[in-house]
């Protein structure tokens, strides 16, 4: 059982697919996790991040490992954990330019691969490209969206005021545009992905969407 589960930033990837993973008793894999971590990696280590050559040549240095346990999401790099440091806004601004590096992707494609066939009952990944380009067999796919406008104030929320909620916004749609307009593997909804447009609907109204979608392909199997 694979559920590839895609879409913008802030649209709910994450918290759907840690709580539908542990209802169903699967694994969980952030993408833009090691993304974040490989960026990390790139600016403690002094690379241009707009620099697209040298980010190609340092792409293979750093070790990147995730937990795919739903209940506690891990990642390290190079042994030590950078779930913290993935977080900030230095990483989130560089990430769009260095997640456009085809040697980046090519290098946390085979990565993800090899998580999701290690995954002892099935798994669920979420990211911008699963459905499209990583997992293209995946039993569910799932496209999340929202407007700009939730999206920016479930952020607020979450930044507690750190930033205005017009700011959000700006760097949100400004983030999507750069994931959607890269040449390898962009921001897309999959041709037979489920779109499900979550501004309306509460958290546990979407877990309960993409829990029956996957019970349905269960039982059609
Ligand atoms: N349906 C929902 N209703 C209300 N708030 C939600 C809903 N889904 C997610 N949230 C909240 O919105 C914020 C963003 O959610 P989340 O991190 O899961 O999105 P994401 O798509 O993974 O974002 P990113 O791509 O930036 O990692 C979180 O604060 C989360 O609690
Ligand atoms: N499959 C993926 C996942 C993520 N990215 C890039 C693009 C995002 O802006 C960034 C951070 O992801 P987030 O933590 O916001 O989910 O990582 C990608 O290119 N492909």
């Amino acid at each position: 059982m694979i559920v590839a589960i895609d879409g913008p930033s802030g649209t709910g990837k994450s918290s759907t697919s840690r709580a539908v993973a542990s209802r169903l008793g699967l694994s969980y894999l952030d993408t833009g996790a090691q993304y974040r971590a490989i960026t990390w990696w790139m600016l403690a280590n002094g690379v241009d991040v707009d620099d697209a050559a040298a980010v190609a040549d340092q792409a293979g240095k750093p070790a990147i490992v995730s937990g795919t346990d739903p209940a506690a999401p891990a990642i390290t790099v190079d042994g030590v954990d950078a779930s913290g440091p993935i977080r900030t806004q230095e990483v989130t601004a560089a990430v769009s330019a260095v997640s456009a590096v085809p040697e980046v992707r090519t290098r946390m494609v085979e990565i993800q691969r090899a998580c999701a066939a290690a995954a002892p009952a099935g798994i669920v990944v979420e990211g911008r490209d699963i459905g499209t380009t990583v997992l293209p067999d995946a039993t569910v796919k799932i496209y999340l969206t929202a407007s700009a406008e939730v999206r920016a104030a479930r952020r607020s929320g979450e930044l507690k005021g750190a930033q205005s909620v017009a700011d959000t916004q700006a760097a949100l749609v400004r983030r999507d545009a750069a994931d959607s307009g890269r040449k390898t593997s962009p921001l897309a909804k999959a041709d037979d992905a489920v779109e499900v447009d979550t501004s309306e609907l509460t958290l546990d109204q979407v877990v309960e969407q993409v829990v029956a979608l996957v019970g349905e392909k269960r039982a059609a199997r």
